[in-house]
């Protein structure tokens, strides 16, 4: 909104504490960025902020390079917003999604626990031999679509489009929705099925229209992490413990929080041990 009108951003209203709670963020980066330096041992690298400090320190004499502070703070920043709330969140769609779909639940779980037993902690290698979970996995993150416009974009040149015209400057947004919902590409559409993700033999396979992470050089630099973490947890997850819905209680809205990701509405569900049951 405030890329589109911008003297929204003077005017007073509850949009400006995005701007003080982004000054604290910052503060917070530049405290850590300061106890880095004081403890940084150049042979051993901890983390990114030691990288780029010693990254900072190599372009020191180089006119115009872009290792500095401030783009170490916002890029600390990016990380941070793009990398926690986005894996986070689709997880709770997951838990969401799973409780309404306890025979999914249930055949992950089997599936699950005759390659890996009730004890060994899922690895990435275990993929090839866990297709519905995989393919559940999947399911949840078409489903979620948390980042439904991605990152806004601008053309840096005129261009056309499918007989329109684009002029410079334009900000883009992505439509993943009309991608990931799309029903000339997806077995079941609107309903969450693992089955979109399954072909005739039960093998797993991607759909070209599986693009949660967008396309192209600007794609998600998260991609790998991203898919690491959700196929881990919901593995781990659907191992140990049954999700159920506390009886009586209401469904959340499913559509009903919307901003840069799209959030489900706080919810409270059962969690139980499977630990009895081997
Ligand atoms: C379920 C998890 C995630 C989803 C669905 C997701 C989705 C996306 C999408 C749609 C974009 C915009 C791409 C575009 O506009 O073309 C994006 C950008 C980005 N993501 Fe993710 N992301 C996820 C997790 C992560 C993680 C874990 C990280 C890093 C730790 C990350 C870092 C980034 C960064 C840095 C960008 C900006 C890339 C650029 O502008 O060049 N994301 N992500």
């Amino acid at each position: 909104m405030v890329n589109l009108v911008p003297i929204i951003k003077n005017l007073p209203g509850p949009h400006q504490k995005i701007y003080q709670n982004g000054e604290e963020f910052k503060s917070f980066i530049r405290e850590s960025v300061k106890a880095h330096r004081e403890t940084l041992d150049p042979d051993s690298p901890r983390d990114f902020i030691d990288a780029y400090l010693l990254e900072m320190e190599k372009q020191k004499s180089t006119q115009d390079s872009t290792f500095h502070e401030d783009n170490m703070v916002m890029s600390v920043g990016d990380l941070f917003f793009a990398g926690t709330d986005t894996t986070a969140t689709t997880i709770r769609w997951g838990l969401l999604y799973l409780t309404q779909n306890p025979d999914v639940q249930e055949r992950c779980h089997d599936e699950i626990v005759q390659v890996l037993g009730f004890d060994r902690f899922p690895i990435m290698d275990d993929r090839d031999q866990l297709p519905y979970t995989l393919a559940t996995v999947h399911e949840i993150q078409r489903c979620a679509n948390v980042a439904p416009s991605g990152v806004p974009h601008q053309t840096t040149k005129p261009i056309k489009l499918r007989g329109y015209d684009i002029p410079q400057g334009t900000q883009i947004l992505i439509n993943l929705m009309g991608i990931l919902a799309n029903k000339e590409h997806w077995k079941h559409p609107d309903t969450f099925n693992p089955e979109n993700f399954l072909d005739d033999k039960g093998h797993f396979f991607k759909p070209e229209a599986f693009l949660p992470f967008s396309l192209g050089p600007r794609a998600c630099l998260g991609e790998t992490l991203a898919k690491t973490e959700l196929f881990l947890f919901v593995t781990s997850l659907l191992q140990r413990i049954r999700f159920s819905w506390p009886t009586g209680e209401k469904w959340p809205d499913m559509n009903r929080i919307l901003s840069v990701i799209r959030s489900p509405e706080p919810f409270n569900i059962i969690c139980n041990s499977r630990d009895s049951e081997h």
